[in-house]
């Protein structure tokens, strides 16, 4: 079943157009992965899914249309945005950081039980509980971010290159989660520059460039095709 649907979507700063009739689907259960180099649209297509740019087109999640609708209501409709670039409150502890995360959960024992998840998937977290997240490694902050966006209790997780400006076996390490999140029942749509291992994990996949989709298919495929051999797995 379609959970995500970005139907003909067009995005814009001020005159500059980032994205040109962008069609996407999510289905529940998947890891979706979208592909493409340095400023191709890819950020921008999650910040359209989250109401944090100009934008046509529509949005469907979960049977509603939300486009355009602003980013504290696509959180708590059940979608969670883990931006690029690791941006967790680097002065807060790794549990206030992740109470941020539940910020509309008034229930304690919600938060409680939430946490105990979280710190399954990244023990690591456990260890530094009561650290501030800004004196955390680049891995354990990337670890934490995740952490925060699913405190809420998400039903979908869009993740914005957690690869990013990370050592390789951490970037190993980052995307066996990711696997294990998606195995135990979370809707994954992933953004990447690192397409190799995106398409690793992915079920499906496209391509952007220049902000349109060129290219999508099952991941093995991509994985064999080579346009895409040539131009993001050299
Ligand atoms: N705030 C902004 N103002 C103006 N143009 C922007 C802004 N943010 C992005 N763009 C432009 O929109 C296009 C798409 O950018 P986007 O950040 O979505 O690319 P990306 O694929 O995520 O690449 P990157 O990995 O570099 O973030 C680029 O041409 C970029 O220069």
């Amino acid at each position: 079943m379609s959970l995500l649907q970005l139907k003909q979507v067009e995005a814009y700063y001020g005159a500059i157009q980032a994205l040109r009739g962008v069609d996407i689907e999510v289905n529940e259960g998947e890891i979706v992965t979208l592909i493409g180099s340095n400023g191709a649209g890819k950020s921008t297509t999650l910040k359209s899914i989250c109401g944090q740019v100009k934008m046509k087109g529509e949005i469907w999640f979960n049977g509603t249309n939300i486009t355009a609708q602003p980013p504290h209501l696509t959180a708590l409709g059940g979608i969670a945005h883990v931006p690029e670039g690791r941006r967790i409150f680097p002065r807060l502890t790794v549990k206030e950081n992740l109470e941020m995360g539940a910020f509309s959960v008034k229930s304690k024992a919600v938060i409680k039980e939430r946490t105990e998840k979280a710190f399954a998937y990244f023990p690591r977290l456990k260890e530094r509980y009561h650290q501030v997240g800004g004196t955390m490694s680049g891995g354990e902050q990337q670890m934490l971010a995740i952490a925060r966006g699913l405190m809420m209790g998400p039903k979908i997780l869009l993740l914005d290159e957690p690869s990013m400006g990370l050592a390789p076996v951490i970037v190993d390490q980052i995307f066996e989660i990711i696997q294990e999140l998606n195995e135990t029942g979370m809707t994954i749509l992933l953004v990447e520059q690192n397409a190799y291992q995106a398409l690793q994990i992915a079920h499906r996949g496209y391509v952007i460039q220049t902000g349109e989709i060129t290219l999508q298919d099952a991941a093995a495929e991509l994985l064999r095709n080579d346009q895409v051999k040539e131009a993001y797995l050299a």
